[in-house]
């Protein structure tokens, strides 16, 4: 099939590869004209393992990239995988999905034929249909149900693992109005799942496929901050948090998957989302108590993870060391990372602050500018008065030595990763 991709970062260039890779052609539609350059390159414009692989092989062939909306009238369908952030109140902000879809009903005006415009991004209930379609309508002239028709498909990819994830899906959503649409989706989606051993295909309705989106992710981080919970009062009690959690997993009904405990979720989208959530379940008069206290849990784990050093060291003039600034092990990323309120009440505190990350130091960086970044976790560590271990990036549990050359040896551990024994003052959060 021609399908054409509108938004090229983690998800955009993602599916667009994973798509060429399983047979359709594909073009990507960005406004950067420096992603477009670099996809057609054959280089990956974002860094995901397989990905420069799958750009490399495709890009020129099966794929390319253009910011030329025009591009989609040659193509059966188009996913939208713009981004969708939160307004400072916590709703969707939709003002850059709204400019993709007016630019791509404008394009549309000028298509013979059907077309199926496919909402990729993580969006709140109703708003393909309420707020994408009527932009589609009016730009493009076409009829809903007849010339056009929307869809709409989540994607439950992880940074770190998204080519992965994408190809060998748990399940894949496929939200429609029309049969036209639930056909046009079965056959983009008819290689990939045959390819990936046959994951359920769940066809549902377009609201629906929407809100399993954020179901999905409000579960997940739910279930994170329930562990938390859990391990908080193990803490008090003075039990091993990770036995009974691992414990509890062996049910099936529970699962052993996100109930690591520690300094909580962050990253650009369990934050975003469940606010989005909230604030949409609020504004149709349902106040949603388990999410809303999902978030109250992980907002409190970093001022434990502080109450912690405390116990040990007043940061007034400390030098503190943070072990991980990215939200999650195996990312450059930092957007809600669990380091920013941590280096932030340091800093409320007078802390003199040393980071350290193997990969996300120049993005912290340019958020925080005044803290001092070492090369290393030892040159972190070194002379520090407290270490607090923020990311469990898996290097930082072969750390030893390096506790040896502190000032102090208290490490307050946020993860559980650090080797606990003699000669430091360990304390763990969890
Ligand atoms: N990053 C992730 O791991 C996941 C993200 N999502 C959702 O997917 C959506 C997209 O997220 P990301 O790929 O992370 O975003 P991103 O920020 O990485 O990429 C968005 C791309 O859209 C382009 N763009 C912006 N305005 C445009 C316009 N008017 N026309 C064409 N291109 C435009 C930007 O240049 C950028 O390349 C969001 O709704 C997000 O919540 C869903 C699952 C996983
Ligand atoms: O909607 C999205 O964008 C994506 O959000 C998450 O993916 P991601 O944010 O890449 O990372 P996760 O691996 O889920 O981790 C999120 C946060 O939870 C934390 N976490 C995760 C697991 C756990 O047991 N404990 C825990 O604290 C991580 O450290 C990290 O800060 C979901 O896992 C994806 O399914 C979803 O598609």
């Amino acid at each position: 099939m021609q399908l054409s991709i509108v938004g090229s970062g983690y998800v955009g260039t993602t599916i667009a590869a994973c798509f060429a890779e399983v047979g359709h052609d594909v073009v990507n539609v960005d406004i950067d004209e420096d992603i477009v350059a670099t996809l057609n390159d054959g280089d990956a414009p974002i860094h995901e393992p397989g990905l420069d692989d799958l750009v490399a092989e495709h890009a020129g062939d099966r794929l390319r990239a253009t910011t030329d909306y025009g591009a989609v009238r040659d193509t059966d369908a188009t996913f939208l995988a713009l981004p969708t952030p939160s307004e400072d109140d916590g709703h969707i902000d939709l003002s850059i999905m709204k400019a993709g879809a007016r630019s791509l009903g404008a394009a549309l005006a000028e298509k013979d034929g059907h077309h199926l415009v496919v909402t990729k991004s993580t969006v709140v209930p109703t708003t393909t249909e309420e707020v994408i379609a009527p932009i589609l309508e009016e730009e493009s002239g076409k009829t809903l149900g007849e010339d056009v028709d929307v869809g709409m498909n989540p994607e439950f990819l992880r940074e770190g693992s998204a080519v992965e994830d994408f190809l060998s899906p748990d399940k894949v959503v496929l939200g429609s109005e029309t049969e036209r649409a639930a056909e046009t989706l079965r056959d983009v989606f008819d290689p990939l799942v045959a390819r990936a051993d046959d994951p359920p295909v769940v066809e549902t309705g377009v609201a629906e496929a929407e809100m399993i989106k954020y179901a999905n992710n409000g579960f997940l981080a739910a279930k994170i901050s329930l562990a938390n919970d859990i391990a908080n009062i193990c803490k008090e009690y003075g039990i091993d948090s990770e036995e009974v959690l691992s414990a509890i997993g062996l049910d099936h009904r529970i699962g052993s998957a996100f109930l690591g405990a520690g300094v909580g979720w962050g990253g650009s989208c369990f934050p975003k989302d469940v606010a989005a959530i909230i604030a949409a379940a609020r504004d149709v008069g349902y106040d949603p108590a388990m999410l809303e206290a999902a978030v109250e849990v992980n907002d409190r784990q970093p001022v434990r993870l502080l109450g912690r050093l405390r116990e040990h060291l007043d940061p007034d003039g400390a030098r503190v060391a943070v072990l991980g600034l990215a939200f999650k092990p195996g990312t450059d990323d930092v957007r809600n990372s669990r380091a920013i309120p941590l280096v932030e009440a340091l800093l409320d505190a007078n802390a003199d602050v040393v980071g350290y990350d193997p990969v996300a130091t120049e993005n912290f960086r340019e958020k925080y500018p005044e803290i001092e970044y070492a090369d290393s976790a030892g040159e972190a560590l070194y002379g520090a008065d407290a270490a607090l271990v923020v990311t469990d990036w898996p290097a930082f549990a072969d750390l030893d030595a390096e506790f040896d050359a502190m000032a102090t040896p208290v490490v307050v551990d946020g993860r559980r990763i650090v080797t606990r024994r003699e000669g430091i003052v360990y304390e763990s959060l969890v």
